[in-house]
């Protein structure tokens, strides 16, 4: 059974709470779905949220969302853990898998098989009248993502920790924003969550793995990096970002 216990604050759950209040993710009433991969990021999300029920905002409901791509997984350990704490788990079978691998053949399966995961958890959530969905995005990712904007696609910019889609009537929020990877790790091993093994073929095959390497090499050398590179987030003066006459 998940429990407040005091040392957490300091841990993690001040910046969970910061992340809330910087960009108002949660509001009493929501109904809110964890998207749960079996990975460590999104159940340690499942953990900070069930916290932040206990001891900040008391009024809002949270389920969990799985969506099974149709690789074998043990979901035994994630379904128990679940029942223990009181959070219903939804999870929804998809042959994405075979679409992203056998149909397509896709040469970067990456992508085509986030679109995939990213449609089919709106449509569920939709299903069960959920209009708000936490990822389990750390600060590690929200960096990968801007180097791999600017490094290979030539644009300044990573997700919003926040962001609402009016087409859907969705909102897609990240709490974990300020969290870092290692941080992640360490906590999910000392309080033994339920992690599944994933047997994506392309697991930490892909090129944010070569923007990991490129993190942990800037941070050998600027130790506080990933604080600044953060903080340059929401610290900059739009009249020094480049505003051409005519857009191409
Ligand atoms: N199959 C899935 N079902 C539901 N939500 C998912 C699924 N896969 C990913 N997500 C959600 O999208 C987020 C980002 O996905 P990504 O594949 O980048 O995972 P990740 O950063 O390795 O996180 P995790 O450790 O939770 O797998 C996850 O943290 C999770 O909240």
């Amino acid at each position: 059974m998940i429990q407040f216990q005091k040392k957490y604050n300091k841990l993690f759950l001040n910046n969970i709470r910061k992340a809330i209040d910087d960009y108002t993710m949660i509001k009493a009433n929501d109904k809110l779905a964890v998207g749960l991969s079996g990975g460590k990021d999104s159940i340690f999300l499942l953990f900070c949220l069930k916290l932040i029920q206990l001891t900040y905002i008391k009024d809002f409901e949270l389920v969990g969302i799985h969506i099974d791509l149709g690789f074998p997984m043990n979901m035994q350990p994630l379904k128990k853990y679940c029942i223990e704490n009181d959070i219903p788990l939804i999870i929804e079978k998809t042959n994405i898998a075979d679409v992203v691998f056998h149909e397509r053949k896709e040469k970067n399966p990456c992508a085509l098989c986030s679109k995939l995961r990213r449609g089919a958890l709106s449509r569920v959530a939709k299903e069960h009248h959920i209009k708000k969905i936490a990822l389990g995005h750390n600060s590690n990712d929200v960096i990968e993502t801007l180097f791999m904007n600017v490094l290979k696609v030539g644009k300044l910019g990573t997700f919003h920790p926040n962001s609402y889609n009016t087409k859907k009537d969705l909102s897609i929020i990240r709490p974990m924003i300020y969290i870092r990877e290692d941080l992640i790790q360490s906590m999910v091993d000392k309080y033994n969550l339920p992690v599944i093994k994933n047997p994506c073929p392309m697991d930490k095959k892909t090129t944010r793995q070569d923007m990991k390497n490129l993190l942990i090499k800037l941070e050998n050398i600027y130790p506080d990096s990933q604080q600044k590179i953060l903080s340059s987030l929401s610290n900059y003066n739009p009249k020094n970002l480049w505003k051409k006459a005519h857009k191409k």
